[in-house]
């Protein structure tokens, strides 16, 4: 194990991540597109631009979680990030589905927005940590994907939404299914062998791809475009 676990031996390690991530965390449930959502204020255009840009975002981490189950040197972890890539992204792709039907969004409409400047900034991190980073560091940048949107779901799902669409959004994130598959992550993050340094890299990964969660929520508040 790492050489640095023996001075928090009480503490795990996907503990250690959520601390880095956690101040973020903390403004992300009060960022105004999350608050709308559940009091059902949120515009819709700002959803609209969530859903299209979620669109391009998991067309991207159902690659990066491809790459991290193929660079894993544990075989059960394979099997979790493999069946993660084609089967939990498959639900979320259903859930947009449904959203962009009733949204009146096309296929062809998600195509023509194209991929927006906080989408790509977050996917080319995720994607360059996965593709050039340690099996561990991978684990650790795509986590916070997972973790934060499980607890944002739990601390949404108690009052939903009284709009229709953003109750179906939050309970999704807030399902005893999702929750089962962000534990199987947990379970892989808790094994993990780290060395020191590379936990600092871990840590530093979390923290920036928690706080890409928050730009992107603020992205769709703000619709935030490509300025030139
Ligand atoms: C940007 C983003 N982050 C996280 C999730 C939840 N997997 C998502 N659908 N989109």
């Amino acid at each position: 194990m790492s050489t640095d676990t023996a001075a928090e031996p009480d503490t795990s390690f996907s503990q250690r991540l959520w601390r880095e991530g956690e101040p973020t965390y903390r403004q992300i449930l009060t960022h105004p597109f999350l608050l709308g959502l559940a009091d059902g204020t949120l515009p819709r255009e700002a959803f609209r631009y969530f859903v299209v840009q979620d669109s391009h975002y998991l067309r991207a981490y159902s690659r990066c979680l491809a790459l991290v189950a193929g660079r894993s040197p544990v075989e059960d972890a394979v099997r979790t990030f493999a069946l993660h890539a084609a089967n939990a992204v498959d639900v979320e792709r259903e859930l947009h589905a449904s959203l962009l039907g009733e949204l009146g969004i096309t296929e062809a409409d998600v195509e023509d927005a194209g991929v927006a400047p906080t989408t790509l900034a977050y996917t080319s991190y995720l994607t360059s940590v996965c593709a050039t980073g340690s099996w561990a560091e991978g684990v650790a940048a795509v986590l916070p994907c997972y973790w934060v949107y499980r607890e944002v779901g739990r601390t949404l799902v108690e009052r939903s939404s009284p709009d229709p669409l953003y109750a179906r959004w939050i309970a999704t994130y807030g399902s005893p299914e999702f929750d089962a598959v962000v534990d199987q992550v947990l379970t892989v993050t808790d094994a993990l062998d780290v060395s020191a340094t590379e936990q600092a890299r871990c840590r530093e990964h979390f923290a920036v791809t928690t706080r890409y969660e928050w730009m992107f929520w603020d992205a769709a508040w703000r619709q935030y475009a490509w300025p030139v």
